[in-house]
């Protein structure tokens, strides 16, 4: 059974001045897990960040469901959870307040879900840090666990094992794995290599 395409894009063009990346690029994202795969520098970032609306195409369309991000780019963006994981803007926030900020956005979201996230992701021990006092992996880690309990329709995690440990890597493929098993929601999650862990739906191979 084919799952119904989530998440279209076509004909997405995307360069820098010095770096041609994307030229008509056509993806049907399916439900469950996409894995975005490339080499150092193929441009696994820079598509995560058009899909997530965050870049702007040099043409194209993109439309999540239906709704296009050129005519509906607020409805387009009410249904992704994209963090950059360079970002300092929930620094000031505890973790609990990172996840009421995410509650506040994502009206599906999964209150149930969070101590056993924060269980698996070893981040019971920082709950009322504040973000800029957490390490990278940790701060990584709480915006993993914002996407897992965020019940958004796209799910864009850039390089997710960046950073973390073992324990939260086998985690975080096990939580994939669910996901991976159909429902509404599109996870779409980059890597320097395909992992054999998370069963994959699709993959988009930016070559190497
Ligand atoms: N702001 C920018 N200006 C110019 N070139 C850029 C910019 N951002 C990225 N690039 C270049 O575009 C290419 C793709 O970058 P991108 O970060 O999307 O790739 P990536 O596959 O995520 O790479 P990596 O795995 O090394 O993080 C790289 O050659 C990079 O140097």
């Amino acid at each position: 059974m084919t799952s119904p395409t989530i998440l279209q894009a076509t004909d997405l063009s995307f360069n820098y001045p010095e770096r041609e990346l994307f030229n008509k690029l056509t993806l049907a994202i399916p439900a469950g897990v996409t894995i975005i795969r490339g080499g150092d520098g193929r441009g696994k970032t820079s598509l995560i960040r058009l899909l997530a609306g965050e870049q702007k195409a040099h043409s194209g369309q993109l439309a999540i469901n239906g709704i296009r991000l050129d005519e509906q780019a607020g409805q387009y963006k009410q249904q992704v959870y994209y963090v950059d994981p360079r970002t300092e803007a929930f620094d000031q926030m505890t973790v609990p307040e990172y996840f009421a900020s995410v509650r506040a956005r994502f009206p599906g979201f999964d209150d149930a879900a969070l101590p056993e996230l924060l269980e698996g992701l070893s981040l019971t021990p920082h709950v009322e840090k504040k973000l800029f006092m957490l390490s990278t992996g940790s701060k990584r880690k709480v915006y993993l666990a914002g996407a897992f309990a965020a019940g958004a329709v796209v799910n864009l995690l850039d390089d997710p094992f960046a950073s973390l440990d073992k324990g939260s890597i086998n985690f975080v493929c096990e939580v994939l794995a669910q996901f991976a098993e159909g429902g509404e929601q599109a996870w779409i999650a980059s890597f320097y290599e395909t992992p054999p862990e998370i069963p994959t739906t699709s993959i988009i191979d930016l070559g190497d």
